[in-house]
């Protein structure tokens, strides 16, 4: 659905994505994870054509992006800090991006129901609380049905009860077949979520296979303890080559 060849991304001298090769395929729940800096963001925006790449090819659905924007239509975005139009209340700017969408009609408003926003539609954007902004951001990202969701750090800063609202609402798109990229620093969110993993270190793909595989790999049965396990045997590894 997604393919990414030998992406390179320099910003200057940083090389912040390096030659990333990867099939994000149809129906399948990804955790993206690493560290800070590793290049998560960079390559979400990559895909989203935020961040046009120094060199290499990213192919949706069979056709390059490059220059291309109507694909989008087809991705949900959580993006990890929403940037709104600060006097816009609530209702506006939903309003706004249903009219910019031109799908009035055929809404998912599950997120916005059940986070309680339509109580707050006169409410503007800069008088709100960060929870609250990323629980607008959430159902933005949900409300047009997308075939493709990249949520980016989607549980943080929410409290305790929303989490699992989102997560519910994460697992119901995945039962339906949705492809899902999903970042997060909270692992035990993802072991719920994604049956998939991408680890990614200083802009390189390190490791991309099932979540199940590298439980068996590392006898581990949280992603947590086995990626933390995984990682100490490439230390290991790296160490008996040098
Ligand atoms: N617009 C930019 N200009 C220059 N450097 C950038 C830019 N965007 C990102 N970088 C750098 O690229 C590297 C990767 O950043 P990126 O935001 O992709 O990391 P990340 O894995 O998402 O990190 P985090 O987990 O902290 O969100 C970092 O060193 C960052 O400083």
């Amino acid at each position: 659905m997604i393919l990414l060849n030998n992406i390179t991304k320099q910003f200057g001298k940083l090389r912040a994505l390096d030659e990333v090769n990867l099939d994000i395929s149809l129906g399948k729940s990804y955790a993206l994870l690493g560290p800070n800096g590793s290049g998560k963001t960079t390559l979400i925006k990559s895909i989203l054509g935020l961040v046009v790449p120094t060199s290499g090819t990213i192919l949706f659905d069979g056709k390059s992006i490059a220059n291309e924007c109507d694909y989008r239509a087809r991705i949900g975005y959580m993006p990890q800090i929403g940037h709104f139009p600060q006097n816009m209340k609530i209702g506006q700017l939903i309003d706004m991006m249903k009219n910019i969408r031109g799908e009035a009609i055929d809404i998912d408003d599950d997120l916005i129901r059940d986070f309680k926003l339509y109580s707050m539609y006169d409410k503007p954007m800069h008088a709100l609380s960060g929870g609250t902004r990323q629980k607008v951001s959430a159902a933005l990202a949900f409300m047009f049905k997308a075939p493709v969701l990249i949520l980016d750090e989607p549980t943080a800063g929410l409290d305790p009860l929303s989490v699992e609202i989102l997560k519910e609402k994460i697992c119901a798109e995945r039962g339906i077949g949705k492809v899902l990229l999903i970042t997060s620093h909270i692992l035990s969110d993802l072991d719920d979520l994604a049956g998939e993993v991408i680890y990614i270190q200083d802009g390189k793909v390190q490791y991309n296979d099932s979540i199940q595989s590298l439980k068996t790999d590392t006898r581990e049965k949280r992603l947590g303890k086995a990626i933390a396990s995984w990682l100490e045997q490439q230390q290991f590894i790296s160490n008996v080559t040098k």
